[in-house]
């Protein structure tokens, strides 16, 4: 009787919300349910939604979750907020013991850890970025995936006119060439047959049930993980299928190292061959790790190294690959203008007689002088950012620039996809594709403020895979355009919600080869 009642109540209430709420466009705080039944209302549509709220709360608006939720959102698309906390006042943010419950499955990584075990990562991941072999492991590891993978998959689809979708294909192209640096190992997820790779479905599901995370509230979603039941018991399946994946390298690379001997392993890092993967100089470091942060468990401490690493490469730029050729596809003066600077700066891989080695040369003389591509990549990134939002909890409590009072029980998001579409940040055509600004007089690069141009972050955790990317984008753009037509079948796509800017239906394409 008494569930009935207060069922019927909240049923009311969320009619009264429907119905009677403000008519401002911005959610009412409702006694008893907050702001849920505005969500719950544009659930369908939560990405334009936030954009019409950032646009019409002056770039800040605080969203308040139901009393029983511990719910407490500060949204912001204001750069001088987000200077404030990215770098200004660096030191009083971090991602907070709230963020690293709800990414519980990305352990202790370089994602969701402060202080000291953060900065521990970011040390790891700049000596491996900065190491000088690298850059040629990134370009003939890419270069190679292309070869062995890619091109055989788009030539196979255009001879039997089959439709594929195209985003599959580049999760697939990502998670072997991350696998192969990260852990050099080649799992061959891109080959013609399209083998299943439980990773595909894994990662994307567990992202969600992350997003959900910070809606339900905790004790509700700490009791479902308790019984496993629902999403939980979901996550828990997918969280296991990335660890026996991650693991299983791991055990192999332990293996390999102690039978070649660790002399052997470091001189090759060194000295003679061109490989080096995170995983092998972690493990050759170990001792030196367990002693500066007392670990407890090495395995689970590679594991999460890895698996944070992984994830942060392979899904952002697989899905940035995908807007990237959908963009094209809906404007094909700009593809035109690609292709204009490719035949005139690259010499194509048909005219190379199809020598890769020779391709591979010609590209890195030239990836810098890609100005229109690089341009267009960035303008792509603007529209549909990889990382739709990232999250900051403050230490202390302070003043935002905008004069809002924050404390150590809110979560600042920066919704990246809504500021890439603010007229108070990009002017009247932000919706519009335009690589042109991007360019400054004279063909070179107009670089924007990460402030301003959030994608990639800003201040000392700011991405560390920025170089990567437009590296691997041009390198597929490049072959792509040159030898391939893409035809899209559906040309209304949009994202669905979630951390990482996928699509929300499958990418299905035809492919054609270029006379
Ligand atoms: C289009 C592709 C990519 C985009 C748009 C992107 C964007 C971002 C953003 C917005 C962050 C900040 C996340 C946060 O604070 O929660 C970030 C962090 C990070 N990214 Fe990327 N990323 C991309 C590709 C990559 C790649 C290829 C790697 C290579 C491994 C990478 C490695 C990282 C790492 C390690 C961090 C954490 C940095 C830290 O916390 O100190 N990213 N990225």
């Amino acid at each position: 009787m008494v569930y009935m009642v207060i069922i019927t109540l909240l049923i009311s209430f969320v009619f009264c919300c429907y119905f009677f709420g403000k008519k401002n466009g911005l959610p009412t705080n409702w006694p008893l349910v907050g702001m849920l039944p505005a969500l719950l209302k544009n659930a369908h549509r939560i990405n334009d939604f936030m954009i019409e709220v950032m646009e019409k709360s002056d770039m800040i608006f605080q969203i308040k979750g139901p009393w029983f939720t511990n719910m407490n959102l500060l949204l912001t698309v204001d750069p001088a907020n987000i200077y404030h906390v990215s770098s200004k006042k660096f030191g009083n943010y971090g991602k907070g013991a709230k963020l690293n419950e709800i990414l519980e499955p990305l352990g202790d990584g370089i994602l969701n850890t402060d202080s000291n075990i953060w900065l521990f990562h970011r040390n790891v991941a700049q000596s491996f970025t900065n190491h000088p072999k690298f850059h040629q492991l990134l370009v003939n590891t890419t270069f190679q995936k292309v070869e062995s993978g890619l091109i055989p998959i788009l030539d196979h689809v255009c001879k039997d006119g089959i439709e594929i979708d195209l985003h599959d294909v580049f999760s697939r192209f990502m998670y072997d060439v991350m696998s192969i640096i990260m852990m050099d190992h080649d799992p061959s997820s891109l080959t013609v047959e399209l083998p299943n790779f439980p990773l595909l479905k894994a990662v994307p599901s567990m992202e969600k049930v992350g997003i959900s995370r910070h809606v339900v509230p905790t004790c509700i979603w700490k009791f479902q993980r308790w019984l496993n039941v629902g999403e939980e018991k979901r996550l828990k399946q997918e969280t296991k299928i990335v660890d026996d994946f991650i693991y299983e390298c791991i055990d192999r690379k332990k293996e390999k190292i102690l039978i070649q001997g660790a002399s052997s392993s470091s001189k090759d890092i060194d000295n003679e061959v061109s490989h080096v993967d995170l995983l092998t100089l972690l493990i050759l470091d170990e001792n030196k790790n367990t002693k500066s942060l007392v670990i407890q468990n090495n395995d689970k401490f590679l594991r999460d190294t890895i698996t944070n690493f992984f994830l942060a490469g392979g899904e952002t730029t697989s899905v940035a690959l995908g807007w990237f050729f959908y963009l094209l596809s809906k404007n094909p003066r700009v593809l035109q203008k690609i292709k204009e600077e490719l035949n005139t700066i690259m010499i194509p891989l048909k005219d190379q007689k199809n020598n890769i080695d020779r391709f591979l040369r010609n590209f890195k003389e030239v990836s810098n002088k890609l100005i229109y591509l690089h341009a267009t990549i960035c303008e792509v990134l603007r529209l549909y950012p990889s990382v739709a939002f990232t999250s900051h909890t403050p230490v202390e409590p302070d003043i935002l620039p905008s004069g809002h009072l924050v404390n150590p029980n809110m979560q600042i998001i920066f919704n990246l996809y809504a500021m890439g579409r603010m007229k108070s940040i990009w002017g009247d055509d932000c919706n519009e594709f335009k690589p042109e600004r991007f360019i400054s007089e004279g063909n070179v690069i107009k670089h924007e403020p990460s402030y301003k141009y959030s994608v990639f972050s800003g201040g000392p955790r700011s991405c560390i895979g920025k170089q990567m990317v437009f590296i691997q984008m041009k390198i597929v753009a490049a072959i792509v355009i040159q030898n391939y037509h893409i035809q899209v079948k559906q040309h209304d796509h949009v994202p669905d919600s979630s951390f990482i800017l996928h699509m929300k239906d499958e990418f299905k394409v035809k492919v054609f080869r270029s006379q």
